[in-house]
């Protein structure tokens, strides 16, 4: 001890010293500085536990909902089909056919990543919808068994409308008053049906065009599978070309041209509009639909498979129908946009004739369409081919127009086939240049 008097401070003195003892900032005591700090560390802390923890809630929940579309029915995405993009706007003044082509029809402006978070839940279980989710999204609707069964009366007999391969098709009211067809898909062959019902689900419901049959929603409660789509209420074109409609066809060749060149830019759309393009597969005159002003729609776009950036694509098994499928496609498997345009010659020149492509009860030399129609044109008897239910004579440049547009299209060379914007453009032009005009003019 010392003398002085001086006390040594002891250490917890010192230390309540300094703790009571005032800091630069503001002022204050270093023990509320401490405090202070001690608080603000505490609040970070909670703040990043609070944000990991949303973080990882929201991960778990896209996740379930990506293994409930995996092993259910309704995929997010096909596994088939990437994304459709929206056409890229074209700068120039005058459109090149593909990008006029695009220009008439729409995507839906939704991709299918934006679809996504509308898209209707489905249990996977029992395939209902959960209670609450939205049955509206990107570009139709989720359509319950118990509304579909009330627009068909029940799927009753008088509601059908006709059977295709994939399934029976009803004419179905809502009950917003607006009239839908509803295919009904076979069950017959589940693994099938299921695979083409997701292709056309996905693929075909952000497909938008005037002249395109459009895909509104679907249904998919337990094993049922049902597609919901725009009503055309004027039959199918196989139905006015060959069924009875007495001895003069209401088809005139000025509608049967406006058919023909509507159908063109459907398919134009299907192959120029869209990435990856859609090669419809089965072009034929029952999935030409019409309505009251002979407007065509395309209709059936279950054989419709999408191309990837690659030219062709090799299917398995042929998919078309007998005498609208082309040579190399019937023979090979190999499938691209060239096998459409074939098909479309056949069906032009169906409409042209008033023929079916096959047709067993004429003579020999006449059955197959096309082999008739070459023989005709090649011994010059084009005017004779003409549907004799046509009671005006159309204008002879149009003819000799139309029948061109059937040769180039059957051309056995498929590179040298016109694409479908070409074709648009060769059956509309006035002043298509034809070979004998041109010489003269020269
Ligand atoms: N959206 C629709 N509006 C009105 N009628 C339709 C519609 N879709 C199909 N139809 C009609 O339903 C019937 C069956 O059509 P579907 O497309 O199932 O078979 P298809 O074209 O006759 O044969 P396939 O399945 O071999 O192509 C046809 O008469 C067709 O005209």
């Amino acid at each position: 001890m010392s003398d002085s008097g001086d006390e040594i401070p002891s250490p917890n003195t010192s230390l309540s010293h300094k703790l009571t003892s005032k800091t630069e900032l503001l002022n204050l005591k270093l023990y509320v500085v401490i405090a202070i700090l001690l608080a603000g560390v505490l609040a970070v802390s909670l703040l990043v536990f609070l944000c990991v923890r949303a973080h990882r809630v929201s991960r778990r929940r896209k996740s379930r909902i990506r293994v409930k579309h995996s092993s259910g029915s309704i995929p997010l995405v096909s596994k088939e089909i990437a994304e459709i993009k929206e056409p890229r706007p074209d700068p120039s003044p005058s459109p090149p056919p593909a990008a006029a082509a695009a220009a008439e029809g729409k995507i839906g402006n939704q991709k299918l990543k934006e679809a996504r978070p509308t898209e209707p839940t489905v249990d996977v279980e029992n395939g209902k919808r959960r209670s609450g989710e939205s049955d509206v999204f990107g570009w139709g609707r989720w359509y319950s068994l118990r509304e579909l069964e009330t627009a068909t009366r029940g799927f009753s007999p008088e509601n059908v409308i006709g059977e295709g391969g994939y399934g029976v098709v009803y004419r179905g009211s809502l009950q917003d008053g607006s009239v839908v067809a509803v295919k009904n898909l076979l069950n017959n062959n589940r693994g099938q049906a299921q695979t083409e019902f997701k292709v056309e689900v996905e693929a075909i419901g952000k497909v938008k065009h005037k002249n395109l049959v459009g895909l509104i929603g679907y249904c998919a409660e337990g094993a049922q599978r049902m597609l919901v789509y725009e009503y055309i209420d004027n039959g199918n074109l196989e139905q006015w070309l060959h069924g009875d409609v007495g001895p003069v066809s209401p088809l005139t060749w000025d509608i049967r041209m406006k058919i023909a060149i509507g159908t063109a830019k459907g398919l134009a759309y299907l192959h120029e509009g869209l990435e990856p393009k859609v090669v419809h597969r089965d072009i034929k005159s029952s999935n030409i639909l019409l309505d009251r002003k002979w407007n065509p729609r395309v209709s059936d776009f279950g054989l419709a498979k999408l191309l990837g950036p690659e030219s062709s694509y090799v299917t398995t098994r042929v998919m078309g129908t007998f005498g609208y499928v082309s040579p190399e496609y019937a023979s090979t498997g190999m499938l691209n946009e060239g096998s459409d345009v074939y098909s479309f010659g056949v069906l032009l020149m169906e409409i042209i004739t008033g023929r079916s492509p096959i047709d067993y009860s004429r003579p020999a030399g006449e059955m197959n369409l096309v082999d008739w129609f070459k023989g005709m044109i090649s011994s010059r008897r084009g005017e004779e081919i003409l549907d004799p239910l046509i009671e005006v004579q159309p204008p002879p440049r149009s003819l000799k127009r139309a029948l061109l547009v059937c040769l180039r299209c059957i051309d056995l060379d498929v590179h040298k086939r016109p694409k479908m914007g070409q074709i648009v453009h060769m059956l509309e032009a006035e002043d298509f240049p034809f070979r004998s005009e041109t010489r003269s003019a020269r």
